[in-house]
C-alpha cells in the first residue's frame, strides 16, 4: 500500500487532491458557521455538585451534547507539556514518525493503533479528511501497547500516562453527574462500563490547507463511544458542532477542555441527550493540533436505554444489543 500523509501532501501540492475535495453539492455550507450564542455551554467541574452548575450541564447536554469545562483538575503545565510533546512528535521527519506507523503486514493493512491517516467512517462515504493522527490505547492499563508509543520526545510516554489518568477521573465525574441529572443511581454508567472500558488517545494534526473552502480537516461525524474529552489548539479554531442543521464554531478558550457525548451514551440515555455531529474546518495559514481521549465500552457490554429512564410514557427508543455486534467497541 502506498500511502502519503496529509502533512507530506500539504508540503508538496498546491491544490488538494480530488479524494480530499468535498462534493460540490455539499460545498456551499463548508465555511458557513455561526458563533455559538451566549451563554456558551461552559461548566465549572469543581462546582458540579452544586444544583445550579448541574442545571447548566443539563441545559448544555440538551442543547448541544457538547460543552467546555474549566476547573477540570489538569494543571496548565501538564496541558502545555502534552501539547508540546504532540507537536514535537508531528514535527519529526516521516521516517521517525513511521516507527509508530499504523501499517501492518508489510503495508498491506491498517490497524487501529499507530500513526497515519484514516477515513472517518460515516453513513455516506464522504472521502478523506485533511488530517494525520496518532492513535494510542490508554485503557485498560494492561492493554497499552508501548511499542506504538513515540520515544521522541522522551517525555511523551510519561506525560500521556499522567494526562490519561486525569481524563479518566474527569470521565467518571461526568458520568456520575449525568446519572444524577437523570435521577439514576449515581454509579449507573460507571458500573456499566467497569474496568474493561477502553480509552484511546487520538492526536490529530491538521496541516494548513491552501484551499480551506474545498476540504475538511475532519468530515462530519459523531463519536461512537461513551464520551470524548478534547483538548484543542489554543491558537487555531476549527471545531464546529451541528444543531438543527446549522453549524456553530466551538469557541477556543485556553486551558478549557471540550467534552462531547458519544453514541453509546445517547443510547443509554434513551436519546434524552444526543451525541452531536461535529466536524473540523481547515486553516489556510496555520497548522492545528488536537487531542481527543475517547472512552469506549468493551465489546461484550450490552447497550440499552437505562431501565430507570423508561415507563409507559417513555418507551425505549433503541433496541438492546451487544456493543461488538454493531461496531461500537472498536474491536
Ligand atoms: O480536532 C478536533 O477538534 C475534533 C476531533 C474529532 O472530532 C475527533 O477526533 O473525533
Ligand atoms: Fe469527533
Amino acid at each position: 500500500m502506498v500511502r502519503t500523509t496529509v502533512q507530506d501532501l500539504a508540503a508538496a501540492v498546491e491544490e488538494p487532491p480530488r479524494q480530499y475535495v468535498v462534493h460540490e453539492r455539499d460545498r456551499d455550507h463548508l465555511l458557513a458557521a455561526d458563533e455559538m450564542p451566549d451563554p456558551i455551554p461552559l461548566i465549572d467541574l469543581g462546582r458540579l455538585m452544586a444544583a445550579d452548575e448541574a442545571h447548566k450541564l443539563r441545559e448544555a447536554l440538551q442543547t448541544w451534547g457538547l460543552f467546555l469545562v474549566t476547573n477540570h483538575g489538569i494543571e496548565e503545565s501538564l496541558m502545555d507539556a502534552m501539547m508540546s510533546a504532540s507537536r514535537d512528535f508531528f514535527r519529526q521527519p516521516p521516517e521517525e514518525k513511521n516507527k509508530c506507523s499504523n501499517l501492518i503486514d508489510d503495508g498491506e493493512h491498517l490497524e487501529m493503533e499507530g500513526y497515519g491517516n484514516d477515513k472517518v467512517v460515516t453513513p455516506q462515504d464522504q472521502g478523506l479528511s485533511w488530517n494525520d493522527r496518532l492513535h494510542l490505547r490508554v485503557e485498560p492499563q494492561d492493554e497499552r501497547n508501548f511499542a506504538k508509543w513515540p520515544t521522541h520526545p522522551e517525555s511523551f510516554r510519561d506525560v500521556l500516562l499522567e494526562y490519561a489518568s486525569r481524563t479518566k477521573r474527569i470521565r467518571d465525574l461526568i458520568l456520575r453527574s449525568i446519572a444524577k441529572i437523570l435521577d439514576l443511581d449515581e454509579d449507573y454508567f460507571v458500573n456499566k462500563i467497569s474496568n474493561t472500558a477502553r480509552g484511546f488517545a487520538r492526536f490529530n494534526y491538521y496541516p494548513p490547507c491552501s484551499r480551506p473552502e474545498l476540504v475538511l480537516g475532519m468530515r462530519p461525524h459523531s463519536d461512537v463511544g461513551l464520551l470524548t474529552i478534547l483538548f484543542v489548539d489554543h491558537d487555531v479554531g476549527g471545531l464546529q458542532v451541528q444543531r438543527d442543521g446549522k453549524w456553530y464554531n466551538v469557541p477556543v478558550k485556553p486551558y478549557t477542555l471540550v467534552i462531547n457525548l458519544a453514541d453509546c451514551m445517547e443510547i443509554m440515555c434513551n436519546g434524552i441527550f444526543m451525541s452531536p455531529v461535529h466536524r473540523v474546518v481547515t486553516n489556510a495559514k496555520k497548522e492545528r493540533l488536537s487531542l481527543g481521549v475517547f472512552y469506549v465500552v468493551d465489546g461484550e457490554t450490552v447497550l440499552e436505554p437505562a431501565p430507570g429512564l423508561l415507563d409507559d410514557k417513555r418507551p425505549p427508543r433503541y433496541e438492546k444489543f451487544k456493543a461488538k455486534d454493531f461496531g461500537f467497541s472498536f474491536d
